[in-house]
């Protein structure tokens, strides 16, 4: 008896062992071949077949060769870095190739209009099954198929519907609001500006706003899930590095203890929150604005609808949504931010357009959730971030059954992919510049930039396209929208360019740049009429205020004016009529000039930070603006295009003198008629006005003061002032400051001269003296009393 046992268990043992090993035969050899004559006999290219490996020891090689050779700055070229072993299997075998991850072949997919089929038939065309190890980090609707994944869609589509999305903008402005914080802090540690590593600070973020927007008042608690949940990426990335072996998992290595471990803790955590969420949407308290609140209500819902449990999501199943949630939109989010930036740093003119955009939506108010949607320049630069770096370079699927797939007959078992890189930088698609920073292509959108075609798929497409993508989009445009309303920024020179596919594609160094604070820093622009001493010729312009900062701009200048050649009187009126613009009238009413933009629906005229004159219609859309007739000046951010020219003002706003004898003179003539300039003397031109200083008026605490006589022979007072040494910058910043002080009661500065070591101050000429002549009225009894003072103080007469 026991013998036929015996034989009997051998027996069934070898027949087991035959079976596998047929099976692992099948699997490294039989399949594999089987699949690659069929591939080739549908005309598609590839490397021959090598065991079990297949070309994962060459995938492997081509990224550890790229890794050590970063990117010139400028080159956005970057598809041999992310993807090089497509870019060379192309070279190589042409478009219609395949290549083998291990014993799989995986084709690459180019045409746009299969790939929009792949993506409609997803019953079809499925993910590749996740390994245990995916499992371990994150399920959930991205790796469900059927009916289980049109279960969980249903119930969580309605958490990121733009309404609700809406309820979350508070919480992503206080995350956006935390960084920036921190990065005024960092500068003003050093001054006005300082380099950051942002990275850090950009992943940071991201993740701060899941936590919030997931868990909201457990936002602490789900920081520490997310805390747990990024230290698990990163033990998957290592592992995805390397052949997944069969089994592997289960060895009781340090890391799969403490990848299990990790899994463990955050079911746990998870599952309190969701405990203590049930109960209290059961008594009717809990807060539905956050992520997992609205999934339980939408669960609630769906069971309720069908009395039926099955019908809704298990705990289990919630938690993996939740920790889908952290997987699927930091990392995505923060690289997306991340080269914006990097591109924004190289492209100041876009950078500058970008926040001149935010300036004129918001101010520099509170951000809200309509304003984002107006931003159209910071949305079609977002666009053109996610077309040269999109997030995720290339989708996978798997053939379900044998398949008619465009030209070709696929047998079940087949990879897919879907190269989103590569159509995003392809030439034959978006033209010769394919692979330069140009948002102007989205100018009118998506759909016109892509005439249709799926040639542009950052987020996937078809039913199951990222249930994120709005999310995101006002996440990204918050955060960009801020940091462009506080700061400006462009890259350190110690800033490497070496993107790298690490799930997502990342900047393998950080990304260093100088960040300049806003803040006390811009230049002033200030708009209205500019009238000469008497009031009989006036121009409307914009004019650029010093900086306190610069050394350059001693004194406010005239950037552009709508009637340089045509001067008004006092009392000329500039209208803006509803239904036709800008009207410059002169005091007798006679039109000196207008926009030129009638049958217009006009919205409102503003005058932008940068010193744009910016005519607007209800939509905010830009009707005209000044930076498209420039005069005689061009400021930072105003960009030329040709057939634009610079005419020279000097000679057209020297009304009353001929412009002569070299520009420094020229530019005085005509700016001795601005009330608000001043001008910069010569000492030789003030010796010789003071009669080389000898009619004292007084003496004050910083130096003598002489009478003085300009060539109009209007009478001056001038200050020689002892103290100062050499210290120009110090003095330019005095005499700016003062200069720009307005104040009835206040001697009004004309003009100074900072030559070599002098240091002179140039004043209106006060008749009847000091102010302090008659407020001391030599007793204390006699002196003005406060009630005047005050009236003196408060510039009424
Ligand atoms: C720049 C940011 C993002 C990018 C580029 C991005 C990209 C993608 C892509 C390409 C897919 C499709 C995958 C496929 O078809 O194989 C996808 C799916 C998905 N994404 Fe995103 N994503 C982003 C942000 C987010 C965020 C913030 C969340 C959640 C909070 C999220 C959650 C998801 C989920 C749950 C899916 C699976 C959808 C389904 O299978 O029905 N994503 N994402
Ligand atoms: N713009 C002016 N027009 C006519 N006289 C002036 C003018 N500015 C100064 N003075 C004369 O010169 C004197 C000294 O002026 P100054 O402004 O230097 O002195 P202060 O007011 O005593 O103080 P401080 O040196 O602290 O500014 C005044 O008392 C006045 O008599």
């Amino acid at each position: 008896m026991e013998i036929v046992a015996y034989y009997l268990v051998s027996f069934l043992l070898t027949i087991t062992s035959v079976i596998y090993a047929w099976k692992l035969l099948d699997w490294a050899w039989f399949r594999p071949r089987k699949l690659e004559k069929c591939l080739r006999k549908q005309g598609l290219k590839g490397n021959s077949y090598k065991l079990i490996f297949g070309d994962l020891k060459e995938l492997a090689k081509s990224f550890e060769d790229v890794k050590s050779k970063p990117l010139n700055v400028f080159d956005d070229d970057i598809t041999p870095r992310i993807v090089p072993y497509f870019v060379d299997t192309i070279k190589k075998h042409g478009k219609n190739c395949f290549i083998w991850i291990g014993p799989k072949p995986m084709v690459l997919v180019n045409d746009a209009e299969v790939i929009r089929d792949v993506f409609n038939k997803y019953v079809l065309y499925q993910k590749p099954k996740p390994t245990p190890l995916t499992k371990l980090l994150a399920q959930g609707l991205a790796s469900y198929e059927e009916d289980k994944w049109a279960m969980h869609r249903k119930i969580l589509n309605p958490a990121f519907h733009m309404e609700k999305i809406k309820n979350m903008v508070p919480a992503i402005h206080l995350s956006c609001t935390e960084m920036v914080s921190q990065w005024e802090e960092s500068i003003s540690t050093k001054g006005t500006s300082c380099e950051i590593d942002i990275w850090p600070y950009l992943q940071k973020l991201s993740s701060d706003v899941i936590s919030r927007t997931a868990f909201g008042s457990n936002y602490e608690e789900g920081r520490m899930i997310f805390e747990l949940q990024k230290e698990q990426a990163q033990h998957f990335i290592e592992a995805t590095r390397t052949l997944y072996i069969l089994g592997s998992r289960f060895l009781p290595t340090k890391k799969n203890r403490r990848m299990k471990e990790i899994d463990k803790n955050v079911q746990a955590m998870i599952r309190g929150i969701i405990d203590k969420r049930v109960k209290a949407l059961k008594a009717g308290e809990a807060n539905t604005d956050d992520l997992l609140g609205m999934l339980l209500e939408s669960n609630f819902k769906q069971i309720e609808q069908h009395g039926n449990k099955d019908f809704g999501m298990s705990t289990r199943e919630i938690i993996e949504e939740c920790k889908l949630f952290y997987f699927a939109g930091q990392e995505t989010t923060s690289v997306l931010l991340v080269w914006t930036m990097i591109l924004l740093s190289r492209h100041l003119d876009w950078q500058t357009r970008a926040r001149e955009e935010v300036l004129q939506v918001f101010g520099d108010s509170k951000l809200e959730f309509d304003g984002l949607n107006r931003l159209k320049i910071v949305t079609m630069i977002l666009n053109e971030s996610l077309r040269l770096y999109p997030p995720a370079d290339s989708l996978n699927r798997k053939t379900t059954t044998n398949t008619k797939l465009g030209e070709l007959s696929l047998p079940a078992g087949v990879m897919l992919v879907l190269p989103i890189i590569l159509l995003h930088h392809d030439k034959e698609i978006w033209g010769e510049d394919a692979t330069e920073f140009k948002p102007e292509r989205f100018s009118e959108g998506v759909s016109k930039a892509t005439k249709g075609q799926m040639t542009f798929f950052p987020f996937g497409g078809g039913p199951r396209i990222c249930i994120g993508l709005n999310f995101t989009m006002i996440e990204a445009k918050m955060a960009l929208a801020m940091i462009l309303q506080h700061f400006s920024f462009e890259l350190s020179p110690s800033y490497t360019h070496a993107p790298q596919s690490v799930i997502t594609i990342q900047p393998q160094y950080g990304l260093s740049i100088y960040v300049l604070s806003r803040e006390g820093n811009e230049t002033v622009f200030v708009c209205g009429f500019l009238c000469d001493y008497n009031g009989t010729a006036c121009v409307f312009g914009v004019l650029i205020l010093p900086n306190i900062y610069d050394s350059y701009l001693y004194y406010p200048r005239l950037v552009w004016s709508a009637n340089r050649n045509n001067p008004v009187r006092t009392n000329a009126t500039l209208q803006l009529r509803q239904d036709g613009g800008l009207f410059l009238m002169d005091s007798d009413g006679a039109l000196i000039w207008s926009t030129n933009t009638s049958g217009k629906a006009v919205g409102g005229f503003n005058l932008t930070v940068m010193g744009n004159v910016v005519l607007f219609d209800k939509s905010n859309d830009i009707i005209c603006q000044s930076f498209n007739h420039p005069t005689d000046t061009s400021v930072p951010g105003q960009i030329m295009v040709p057939g634009k020219k610079l005419i020279s003002s000097i000679s057209a706003t020297d009304w009353n003198e001929e412009g002569e004898k070299g520009s420094r003179k020229m530019r005085r003539s005509s700016l001795i008629k601005y009330q608000e300039c001043l001008l910069d003397f010569s000492y030789e031109e003030l010796t010789v006005m003071t009669e080389n200083f000898s009619e004292k008026l007084g003496q004050g605490g910083f130096g003598a003061v002489f009478e003085g006589t300009l060539s109009d022979g209007t009478k001056i007072a001038v200050k020689r002032l002892q103290g100062f040494g050499n210290a120009k910058k110090s003095f330019l910043a005095e005499v700016a400051t003062i200069g720009s002080i307005q104040h009835v009661n206040l001697v009004k500065l004309v003009g100074f001269c900072p030559e070599k070591s002098h240091r002179l101050l140039v004043y209106e000429y006060m008749v009847n003296g000091s102010l302090d002549r008659w407020i001391f009225l030599g007793t204390w009894e006699k002196s003005l009393g406060w009630d005047v003072r005050k009236k003196i103080i408060l510039k009424c007469r």
